[in-house]
């Protein structure tokens, strides 16, 4: 039986990473083409931020097995496309039936999650409130404050991450936009087309074989 050193890291809220971990990685603006509806308003972020990060994630991962626990910190920035609030790509599990948690520690959020069927749930993440994804959201954060989103995350660490689902659908089934009052309200995606029956078997049946 493969065994592995315990292992502390710190949480450094301030800066929105994990120290003593052994992964890092930061998506940038430029990374981001396509996610937002506006692409005019995105074409003026690109200008003003090229080259700066949008957001990054600093993890530690003891091994590659499913009894083997992905723990991180990812820092999002807080702004907006036009009126839709920044946010990660977002994925489902490419083993889809690995579930993730999330520990918000600054900053406000939305955990935005999709079910492969099309149904939405919006969980408010703030500081120390968990959200439980559960296995088979597609789940992507957005920050809905005016401060960088920091949460802390563990997931099993063969999970993997299939980024394609979204894309395929056209983006996820709403988007996340200031409500003109400074809060935030969801609003449909008019590009989104729901998963074809097929492609939602193959979700969960590529889960059975993977176990
Ligand atoms: O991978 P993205 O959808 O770009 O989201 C960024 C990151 O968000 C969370 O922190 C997840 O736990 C990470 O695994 C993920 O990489
Ligand atoms: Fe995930």
């Amino acid at each position: 039986m493969e065994s592995h050193e315990p292992q502390s890291c710190d949480v450094v809220v301030s800066e929105g990473r994990l120290e003593g971990g052994n992964g890092h990685y930061q998506k940038l603006y430029d990374d981001l083409t396509g996610l937002y509806s506006d692409a005019a308003a995105f074409a003026r972020l690109i200008e003003e931020r090229r080259g700066t990060v949008a957001y990054e994630v600093t993890t530690y991962t003891p091994g590659k097995k499913v009894s083997d626990l992905i723990m991180g910190v990812t820092r999002m920035a807080p702004g907006k496309v036009g009126d839709e609030y920044f946010l990660t790509r977002g994925h489902i599990h490419a083993n889809g039936d690995r579930p993730e948690i999330y520990y918000g520690q600054s900053g406000r959020g939305i955990m935005q999650l999709e079910s492969p069927e099309g149904e939405t749930r919006l969980i408010e993440v703030k500081p120390q409130s968990i959200c439980y994804v559960p296995p088979f959201w597609i789940h992507r954060s957005v920050n809905t404050g005016s401060e960088d989103l920091v949460m802390m995350f563990v997931y099993p660490a063969d999970s993997g991450q299939d980024y394609g689902i979204i894309e395929r659908s056209g983006g996820l089934r709403v988007r996340i936009v200031d409500d003109g009052m400074g809060g935030w309200t969801d609003v449909p995606n008019p590009g989104w087309r729901p998963r074809s029956d097929a492609e939602i078997a193959r979700i969960y049946e590529d889960a059975g074989a993977a176990t």
